[in-house]
């Protein structure tokens, strides 16, 4: 049978309540995650592991400590069915299909609406590997490969273009100037120059471009 072809996409996670049913280590791995982003974010699980109970004694995380009953999910924009009793976790992915909630399960690849990445983070910058449940093991190993390739320097540069491109929206009114201005940035070398931590040169780069009469 023909695999699912899953579509990537980054949402906005702001202020919206995601609730994780079930408190091991696989919705320890969640909850890390989500709490990169502004998410208001709900764990219901009897027993849970002692960095979530760190995060819900910081206020972090709020806790339901006990097993998941119908109607838990109310309010919620995404739901992850994590616990370690597949029953259970199909109850849960029951009540979010019922409510038109968006739901991961983590006990099985091909049930639930999206499966999750592996995730290198550098700030905005957020590089993301998926097999699409076929082999977890690879996206965690490439997303290792990626930590080594893309480090912290990538942050700093991406700062660095993110308040260039404000400049230039402010400055130039023409969007084709400003195009001709950021396409100038981007040559063979450009990664490796960030990498190298020579973000002088990107930003010489710039100053010739903008000099009148430049390229
Ligand atoms: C479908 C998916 C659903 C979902 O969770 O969204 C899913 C499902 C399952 N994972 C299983 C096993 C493992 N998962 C990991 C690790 C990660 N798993 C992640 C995602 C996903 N896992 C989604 C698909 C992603 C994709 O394919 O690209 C990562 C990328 C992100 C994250 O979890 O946030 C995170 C790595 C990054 C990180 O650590 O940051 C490891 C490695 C390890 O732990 O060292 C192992 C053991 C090795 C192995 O099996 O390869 C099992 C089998 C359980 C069993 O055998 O019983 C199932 C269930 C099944 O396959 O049905
Ligand atoms: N998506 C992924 O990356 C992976 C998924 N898995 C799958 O995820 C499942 C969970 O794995 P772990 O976190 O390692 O298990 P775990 O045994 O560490 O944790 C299970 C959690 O579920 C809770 N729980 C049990 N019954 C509950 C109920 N009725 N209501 C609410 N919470 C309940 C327990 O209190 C515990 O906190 C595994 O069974 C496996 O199938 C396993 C490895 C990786």
């Amino acid at each position: 049978m023909a695999k699912d072809t899953y579509f990537p996409i980054c949402l906005r996670m702001k202020g919206r309540l995601c609730t994780v049913v079930g408190g091991g280590s696989v919705a320890e791995r969640k909850i890390r995650s989500l709490m990169d982003t502004d998410a208001r974010i709900k764990v219901i699980a009897p027993r849970w592991t002692p960095a979530i109970t760190k995060w819900i004694d910081e206020g972090l995380v709020l806790g339901e400590s006990r097993v998941y009953r119908d109607g838990d999910l109310k309010g919620s924009f995404i739901v992850y069915a994590s616990t370690d009793v597949p029953s259970v976790n199909e109850q849960v992915c029951l009540e979010a299909e019922q409510e038109g909630m968006m739901f991961n399960r983590s006990d099985q690849a091909d049930t639930g609406d999206w499966v999750d990445p592996a995730v290198v983070r550098r700030g905005q910058l957020a590089i993301t590997v998926s097999t699409g449940g076929a082999s977890p093991g690879m996206a965690k190993a490439i997303q290792c490969e990626l930590q080594q390739e893309y480090g912290p320097e990538f942050e700093e540069a991406l700062d660095w273009l993110a308040g260039l491109r404000v400049t230039l929206k402010e400055t130039l009114a023409d969007p084709r100037d400003r195009q001709r201005i950021l396409k100038e940035l981007w040559t063979e070398d450009t990664i490796d120059q960030i990498r190298n931590g020579e973000l002088h040169k990107l930003k010489q780069k710039i100053a010739v471009a903008l000099e009148p009469g430049g390229k």
